[in-house]
């Protein structure tokens, strides 16, 4: 079988998974199941993640009291996310194929040594013929530092594990040009570098979902941006993911099409770190100018004119523009008492080089 990639991350969204009732569609998980064991075969590394854990441990426990959404969560989840991986075992082994869990959290993402910690954990499955299965760590992960949902977790691993292409299966065919109710409307194919899609984008989730279409379109537009192809398809279609490998020009998905030039390893750790910025740099119109050119050049301490926040060398900050745009994020190079004492001056030593710098 020729096929268009032979590394992918595959994202599999709750509603996917779970029946209408909430209950888990193990008919639907077999056959995606059956289908990476194709591309396998094929030739394809995969990495998969998996959403459903609350959806499946929704039906199982019927709780002794009110719960609110963070127990409901929890406890779900916790019950959830053992039969799922349950199935996944089960059904993966009559391929003969071992799959590994990874339970992951945003804070796992914060620093660089986390970073390439769980990286390690993925390669070392990846060679071993390992079929890493991933999903956040739902019963830990409280509020603010959660992620917005999987789509955002996908992004990060696609991201991190160098893939070529990260498909996102939703329950729906792609993104549509509108309400995807309303009549006439149709699926956008293809969406190239820069064009703005949030004129289509409806806030309605489907049944079980967390973020929406509006968070997959972030999150495919930044990964793309990175070099990697990023498809939104729908996975309750028979066959869908070994029609998108074998024959992506007849079979209906909304592609974003990549940048060209790859990014380096730590561009593309920062690029997704900035939930943990801990300060702010506001920069003057000729420094923004700088950066925006075409010269790849670092920030230097005398096109910052304001400093917001505390925080110690090698933190993310976010880079802000003389409008209070936010232009990108950054490793700084100095804690934030030095950096104040510098701001403004002239012939310092970049306050974030351009190794690590990200910008929009
Ligand atoms: N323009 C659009 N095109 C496609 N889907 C849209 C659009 N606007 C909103 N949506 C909604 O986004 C939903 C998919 O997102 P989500 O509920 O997060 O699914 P998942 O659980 O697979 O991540 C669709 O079912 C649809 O209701
Ligand atoms: N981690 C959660 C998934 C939450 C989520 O965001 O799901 P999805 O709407 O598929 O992106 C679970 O397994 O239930």
């Amino acid at each position: 079988m020729a096929v268009q990639f032979t590394r992918i991350a595959v994202k599999i969204g709750s509603n996917v998974l779970a029946r209408k009732d909430g209950t888990l569609d193990v008919t639907r998980m077999s056959a995606l199941v059956d289908q990476v064991a194709e591309l396998r075969k094929a030739g394809v590394e995969v990495i998969l993640i998996s959403s459903g854990a609350v959806a499946s441990g929704r039906s199982e426990i019927k709780p002794s009291k009110k719960l609110d959404s963070v127990e409901q969560r929890q406890l779900f989840s916790a019950v959830g996310q053992a039969k799922l991986i349950n199935r996944y075992y089960e059904l993966f082994r009559e391929h003969g194929i071992p799959v590994g869990q990874v339970l992951t959290t945003k804070e796992s993402f914060g620093t660089r040594r986390h970073y390439l910690n769980q990286r390690n954990c993925m390669m070392v499955m990846l060679e071993n013929g390992v079929i890493p299965i991933v999903n956040e760590n739902d019963t830990i992960s409280v509020t603010e530092l959660m992620f917005t949902d999987n789509d955002e977790l996908s992004g990060m691993i696609a991201s991190m594990m160098d893939m070529q292409a990260l498909i996102i299966l939703s329950n729906i065919d792609g993104i549509y040009n509108g309400s995807p109710s309303t009549p006439g409307t149709q699926v956008i194919r293809e969406v190239e570098q820069g064009k703005d899609l949030s004129d289509y984008i409806q806030t309605e989730k489907s049944g079980f979902g967390r973020g929406g279409m509006l968070t997959k379109t972030t999150i495919a537009r930044k990964v793309a941006d990175e070099g990697i192809t990023v498809i939104i398809a729908n996975g309750k279609k028979d066959h869908i993911l070994v029609d998108l490998l074998q024959h992506p020009a007849e079979t209906v998905c909304t592609r974003f099409i990549p940048a060209e030039g790859g990014v380096s390893s730590v561009k593309k750790w920062i690029a997704h770190s900035e939930g943990f910025a801990k300060g702010e740099l506001h920069l003057n119109e000729q420094a923004v100018k700088v950066l925006k050119g075409q010269k790849a050049v670092s920030l230097l301490p005398v096109g910052v004119v304001r400093i917001e926040g505390e925080f110690e060398k090698d933190d993310i900050v976010k880079i802000i523009d003389h409008r209070g745009r936010q232009i990108g994020v950054g490793r700084i190079g100095f804690d934030s008492a030095e950096a104040r004492a510098l701001q403004g001056k002239h012939g310092q030593k970049p306050m974030v080089h351009y190794d690590y710098l990200y910008l929009d």
